[in-house]
């Protein structure tokens, strides 16, 4: 491989799907595998297997149907977590297990309870177990950054020993710094002897805002993969930004030397689904993805651009591929061939009933907007992959609103057991009217954690987009939904962030019902 070739290793599917409230079913994680296949990323880390019955699923589904990128199950170092991981990503092109345990101290005394030479010896049996399984096994010393050089180089040892093949250094908490970051990994390159017959790996978190700092002084260390996400999602303050990283390394590429495999132009729609599904919206001023990023408001800077576009913008807004989604593409005496072609234009291949749902979708926008823009479009169709068996439907809904008496809702709801229910409530206004209607249809204790709408397009008619963030017994769950009504975009979004809250519940009690054995130390 080119020496300077960095592999791109995208976790917004398992990391970032770690950060509060995030829920996604099968549908919108495939959905999101195929936009990151699509946006040439090398490595898809699907989920962790073990968490659940529906991550594994998840992962399963990733492997079969997404193709080009290796797909990676994550796998604690015990027996179980391993061969699940390894099930569940057997049928992708190139399959990865990646299995991680702590070198830190702090991590191996409180956390696991456990010693160092337990840990050195799971860490052997756990890449020894996944090699049999699989060819390809990454290995991350958890907590690194906080952990003994010396030890940790001696778990790499063992682990490379196995057969690891990639060797991911975390900073866990985000706690590096770019200068000592790096002389970690220099301190790991002189004492493990086969770090450098391996793909070394990053993977920091933005605790204090230096994930892609670090990750960049990773790669000048002599690493070749970086692990990130999308809009810098995970766990806390998030991993390294993937559409940073990138446009870092592609932007200096004169200066650094690096190139990735990634088609930058389908970054900024791969940002804009991930922040749909997610319900994690993406902060205006956010570097490369954020709606700011190629504006210029000050009459100094306008004046420069205008004149020349390098005055003000070191890459154009087109490399990330935010030139023509507003074009208009469709109106409302468009046909389905043209609604087809426009959504292939997209990326999304629709055929038969689907498309058939997807022009009906089209056509209630297309009478009430003048014009569907491909931003439209997106949401339109990210909104019909909600569509869920098993989950809380809104049939219709009435509000009343007036400036002089409070507002009143009515909803009627079919619950995920096929029966119709009706609640109706009056409120401090009509958004909170129509949540607690749907609360006293659905009889349902939840605590409303956020709310969000959005504009997707500008206008008076622009399509609303709703996120919704529902808590209950401990866990947190979103839900999005899109209309030209602002009241049914949040109303659709609140019954399905009740849907995805109760599956969340579910879910964590099954779980909590697993036992797995644990992987022995080998002699
Ligand atoms: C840094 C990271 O991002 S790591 C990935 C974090 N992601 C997640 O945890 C999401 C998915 N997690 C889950 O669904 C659950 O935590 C499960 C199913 C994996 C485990 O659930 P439970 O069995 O109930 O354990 P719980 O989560 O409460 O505690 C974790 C256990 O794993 C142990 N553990 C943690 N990391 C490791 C590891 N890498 N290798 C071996 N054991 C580990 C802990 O010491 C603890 O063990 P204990 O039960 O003997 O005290
Ligand atoms: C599992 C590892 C790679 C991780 O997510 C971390 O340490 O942050």
């Amino acid at each position: 491989m080119d020496p300077n070739r960095v592999i791109i290793f995208d976790t917004t599917l398992r990391d970032g799907e770690q950060s509060p409230g995030i829920s996604l079913n099968t549908t919108e994680k495939l959905e999101i595998a195929h936009q990151l296949a699509r946006l040439g990323v090398d490595v898809i880390e699907a989920g962790f297997p073990i968490a659940s019955p529906g991550d594994f699923q998840a992962v399963q589904a990733i492997a079969r149907e997404v193709h080009g990128p290796v797909i990676a199950g994550l796998a604690r170092a015990h027996a179980a977590d391993i061969e699940r991981a390894a099930e569940a990503v057997k049928d992708a092109e190139r399959p990865r297990v990646h299995t991680f345990i702590s070198t830190s101290d702090i991590h191996i005394q409180h956390q696991l309870q456990s010693t160092r030479e337990d840990v050195l010896g799971q860490a052997r049996a756990a890449v020894a177990h996944a090699r049999s399984l699989v060819d390809d096994v990454e290995f991350s010393p958890m907590d690194a950054t906080r952990a003994d050089v010396d030890f940790t180089a001696e778990v790499l040892q063992a682990a490379i020993e196995e057969g690891a093949t990639t060797i991911n250094i975390p900073d866990t908490v985000g706690y590096a710094m770019p200068i000592e970051y790096a002389a970690f990994l220099a301190g790991l390159y002189e004492r493990v002897s086969g770090l450098k017959d391996v793909v070394l790996s990053v993977h920091c978190h933005n605790d204090l805002g230096l994930a892609v700092a670090n990750s960049f002084a990773g790669l000048q260390a002599g690493a070749r993969q970086v692990e990130c996400a999308i809009n810098g999602l995970g766990e806390r303050a998030g991993n390294a930004s993937l559409e940073e990283i990138v446009m870092l390394l592609k932007t200096r590429e004169e200066h650094i030397g690096f190139e990735t495999g990634v088609n930058t132009r389908e970054i900024a729609r791969t940002s804009r689904l991930i922040s749909r599904l997610t319900g994690y919206g993406v902060q205006p001023n956010k570097a490369v993805v954020g709606r700011n990023a190629f504006q210029h408001e000050s009459g100094i800077h306008q004046d420069g651009v205008l004149k020349e576009r390098s005055t003000y913008e070191i890459m154009s807004a087109a490399s990330v591929g935010f030139d023509d989604t507003n074009s208009i593409v469709l109106g409302k005496h468009s046909g389905r061939h043209a609604l087809q072609s426009a959504l292939s234009d997209l990326g999304y291949e629709v055929t038969g009933q689907t498309l058939n749902q997807a022009f009906k979708r089209f056509k209630e926008i297309a009478d009430k907007k003048k014009q569907v823009t491909a931003m439209d479009l997106e949401a339109l169709v990210t909104d019909e992959l909600r569509t869920d068996e098993g989950a809380y439907t809104l049939e219709w809904f009435d509000v009343e609103a007036s400036s002089r008496r409070p507002p009143h809702a009515t909803v009627e709801i079919k619950t995920p057991a096929g029966e119709t229910v009706r609640g109706d409530f009056t409120g401090d206004g009509p958004i909170d009217a129509i949540f607690r209607a749907i609360n006293a249809a659905t009889t349902r204790e939840v605590k409303l954690r956020d709310f969000r709408i959005d504009a997707i397009t500008s206008g008076q008619d622009a399509l609303g987009e709703a996120s919704v963030v529902l808590e209950l017994s401990g866990q947190n769950a979103s839900g999005q939904g899109v209309s030209t009504d602002i009241i049914e975009a949040a109303a659709l979004a609140y019954v399905r962030a009740l849907s995805n809250v109760e599956r969340k519940v579910l879910t964590a009690a099954e779980s909590a019902e697993t036992d797995e054995p644990v992987l022995t130390q080998t002699p």
